[in-house]
C-alpha cells in the first residue's frame, strides 16, 4: 500500500518554496527586464482555481519516505539555489576572453543573455529535482518558464501547481498540469528552449516537435547504466554501494546501476554481499521497511515483472501487485538476450552478467547505447582509467554510485541515446542562456584594418598570416610590442594613403 504521510505542506515545504522565491527575487537585481510569455495561450497555464484557496494538509506524495525525499531531492535543490544566489552576479557578468593582435585594442567578451521562454517537462521519479532543478537555471538565466510536471506523479504535480504560484510570479513561471495531450498541446507552441526529462522514446518526439521552430532542446534521458566490479577490489564495500545505488527509490533512478558485470568466479560472493547489504538497509522484510519504496503504478509494476520471465532469481523476487511492491531482487547468470537486458529496468531488479575480465566488459558496454552513467569498482587505477578511456557515458564514477549527481560543479547530462545538454550549478545557467559573443571597437585606429581591406596583396597576406598565426605564440608583452609596431606601420600607411 502507498504510505500515507501526514504533511502540513505549508510548514514542510514553505522553506523550500521560500528559497525559490528568494532566487527569483535575486535575479531582479541582475536583469533589468524579464522576457514576457508570448504566443502561449493563457488558457493553457492559468490555474483554474486560486492558488491561495486551500492547501491540502494530508496528501499522498509518492511512495518514498519524507526523509528520503528530502535527502535525495529537496536538499540538493536547496544547495543548488544557495549556490546560484551566491554566484549569480559572477555568472551573469560579461566574461572577457582572449584576443588576437587585430582585436587587441577592442573590448571582447561573452555576454550571457536570457533565451526567452523555457518549457520544462519533468518526469515522475524525482519529481522535484527534475522540474525545480531546471527551473532554478531558467530563473537564474533570466528566462520565463512554463513548468509541466509529470502526470504520473499526480499528487506532487498538484502540490506544485498549488504552491509554486504562491511564491513566484505565476505570469512568468506558470505550472501546467495534465497528461500527454496537454504536453502535446504545449509542444505545438513556440518556445525558446525545451528542457525535457524522461525516456528516450519520448525524447525523440520532443526533438521532432522542437525542430519545427528550430527550438534548442536539453534532453535528460535514461538508459542502461553498467556497473563493472573488478576482481581487484573490496567486494563488500562495492556491493554495499551498488545495492544502495540500485535500490534507492526502488530502482527508479535514472542513474541507478542497471546491471553488474563481473568475472564468473565473483558472482556467488557478490550475491551474498548484496544480500547482506539489503538486510542491513531494509531489514529481513523490506515490505515493512519505511525506507524501501514502491513502484510508481501498476503499469510499471507489470512492465518490470515481465522482465523476470526468462531469468534465474538469486535473491528477492517477492511481489504484491495490489501494493506495487517488488522486493529488492538479484538475478544470476543473466544472458545478454534476456528480456531484462533489452531496455532500461527502472525497477529493483539487478541482473549479473559474467564476463571474462575488463576487456570483455568494455566490449559488452560498447555494444550498447551510450549510457547515462557508468560505474566501475576497482582498486586498480589502470582498470579505472581503461574503462573511462575506452567507453563513453553521460557521467563516470569509480568506486561509488549516484554521488556525481550531487556535485554542482560537475555537468549532469547524457550523451548519445542518454541525452544531450547538461545542467546543475553554472551549467544550468549556461545551458539556458545565449552566450552572446560581443566585440566593441572604437572608431579610431583605422590604419590597423588596412591589412584586411582590398586591394589584397601578398604583403598584406603575409602580415595577416603573422598577426593571426604567429603572434599567438608571443607572450602578452610581445603582443603589446607587436601591436605598437603595427600601429606605427598602419599610421604611416594611412598617412601615405591620405596624401
Ligand atoms: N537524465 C535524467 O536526469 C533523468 C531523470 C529522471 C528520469 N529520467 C529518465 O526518464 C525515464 C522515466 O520517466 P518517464 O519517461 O517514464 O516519465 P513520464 O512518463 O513522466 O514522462 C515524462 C514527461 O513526458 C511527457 N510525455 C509522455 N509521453 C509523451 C508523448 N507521447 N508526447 C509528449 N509528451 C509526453 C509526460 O507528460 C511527462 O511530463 C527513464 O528513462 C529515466 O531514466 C532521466
Ligand atoms: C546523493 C545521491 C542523490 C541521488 C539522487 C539521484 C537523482 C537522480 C535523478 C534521476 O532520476
Amino acid at each position: 500500500m502507498l504510505k500515507r504521510f501526514s504533511l502540513d505542506l505549508e510548514g514542510e515545504l514553505s522553506h523550500f518554496f521560500q528559497i525559490i522565491k528568494d532566487l527569483a527575487e535575486s535575479t531582479r537585481c541582475i536583469y533589468r527586464k524579464n522576457p514576457n510569455l508570448y504566443d502561449i495561450p493563457r488558457t493553457l497555464w492559468m490555474p483554474t482555481h486560486h492558488a491561495h484557496s486551500r492547501i491540502p494538509v494530508v496528501v499522498f506524495l509518492y511512495p518514498q519516505s519524507v526523509e528520503v525525499t528530502q535527502l535525495h531531492e529537496t536538499l540538493g535543490i536547496e544547495s543548488e539555489i544557495d549556490l546560484t544566489i551566491r554566484k549569480l552576479k559572477d555568472w551573469a557578468a560579461p566574461r572577457p576572453v582572449e584576443k588576437n593582435l587585430l582585436t587587441m585594442s577592442d573590448t571582447v567578451y561573452v555576454h550571457p543573455e536570457p533565451l526567452g521562454v523555457v518549457l520544462i517537462i519533468g518526469a515522475w521519479n524525482y519529481p522535484w529535482a527534475v522540474t525545480v532543478g531546471p527551473l532554478i537555471g531558467a530563473i537564474a538565466a533570466g528566462n520565463a518558464a512554463v513548468v509541466k510536471p509529470s502526470e504520473v506523479c499526480v499528487h506532487t504535480a498538484k502540490v506544485m501547481e498549488d504552491l509554486l504560484p504562491i511564491y513566484i510570479d505565476k505570469e512568468l513561471y506558470p505550472v501546467v498540469t495534465g497528461g500527454v495531450p496537454e504536453t502535446q498541446e504545449l509542444l505545438r507552441q513556440r518556445f525558446d528552449h525545451i528542457f525535457y526529462t524522461g525516456n528516450s522514446m519520448v525524447g525523440k518526439l520532443i526533438m521532432e516537435a522542437a525542430a519545427k521552430n528550430l527550438t534548442p532542446v536539453t534532453l535528460e534521458l535514461g538508459g542502461k547504466s553498467p556497473c563493472y566490479i573488478d576482481k581487484n577490489c573490496d567486494i563488500t564495500i562495492a556491493c554495499r554501494r551498488t545495492a544502495w545505488g540500485k535500490y534507492t527509490n526502488c530502482g527508479q533512478t535514472c542513474i541507478a546501476p542497471d546491471y553488474i558485470l563481473c568475472e564468473p568466479s565473483m558472482q556467488d560472493r557478490i550475491i551474498e554481499e548484496i544480500k547482506k547489504a539489503l538486510k542491513e538497509f531494509y531489514t529481513d522484510n523490506p515490505k515493512t521497511c519505511a525506507d524501501y519504496g514502491r513502484i510508481i503504478n501498476q503499469r510499471h509494476f507489470k512492465r518490470i515483472m515481465n522482465m523476470l520471465d526468462d531469468c534465474t532469481i538469486a535473491a528477492g523476487g517477492e511481489n504484491d501487485e495490489a501494493n506495487c511492491y517488488i522486493a529488492p531482487t538479484v538475478l544470476r547468470d543473466v544472458k545478454p538476450e534476456a528480456k531484462v537486458m533489452q531496455e532500461e529496468i527502472f525497477g529493483p531488479l539487478l541482473p549479473i552478467i559474467t564476463v571474462g575480465g575488463v576487456d570483455e566488459a568494455i566490449e559488452f558496454i560498447n555494444k550498447g547505447e551510450k549510457p547515462l552513467a557508468l560505474y566501475v569498482f576497482s582498486s586498480d587505477n589502470k582498470v579505472i582509467d581503461r574503462i573511462r578511456d575506452e567507453t563513453s557515458s553521460g557521467g563516470f564514477v569509480a568506486n561509488d554510485c549516484l554521488v556525481h549527481y550531487s556535485i554542482s560543479s560537475l555537468p549532469f547530462g547524457g550523451v548519445g541515446n542518454s541525452g544531450m545538454g547538461c545542467y546543475h550549478g553554472k551549467y544550468s545557467f549556461d545551458q539556458l542562456s545565449h552566450l552572446r559573443g560581443c566585440l566593441i571597437k572604437k572608431l579610431n585606429m583605422e590604419g590597423v584594418n588596412n591589412v584586411r581591406y582590398p586591394p589584397h596583396t601578398p604583403k598584406k597576406l603575409s602580415w595577416a598570416r603573422f598577426i593571426l598565426l604567429k603572434s599567438s605564440s608571443l607572450g602578452w608583452i610581445g603582443r603589446m610590442a607587436m601591436l605598437a609596431i603595427l600601429v606605427v606601420v598602419a599610421a604611416v600607411a594611412l598617412q601615405r594613403y591620405l596624401h
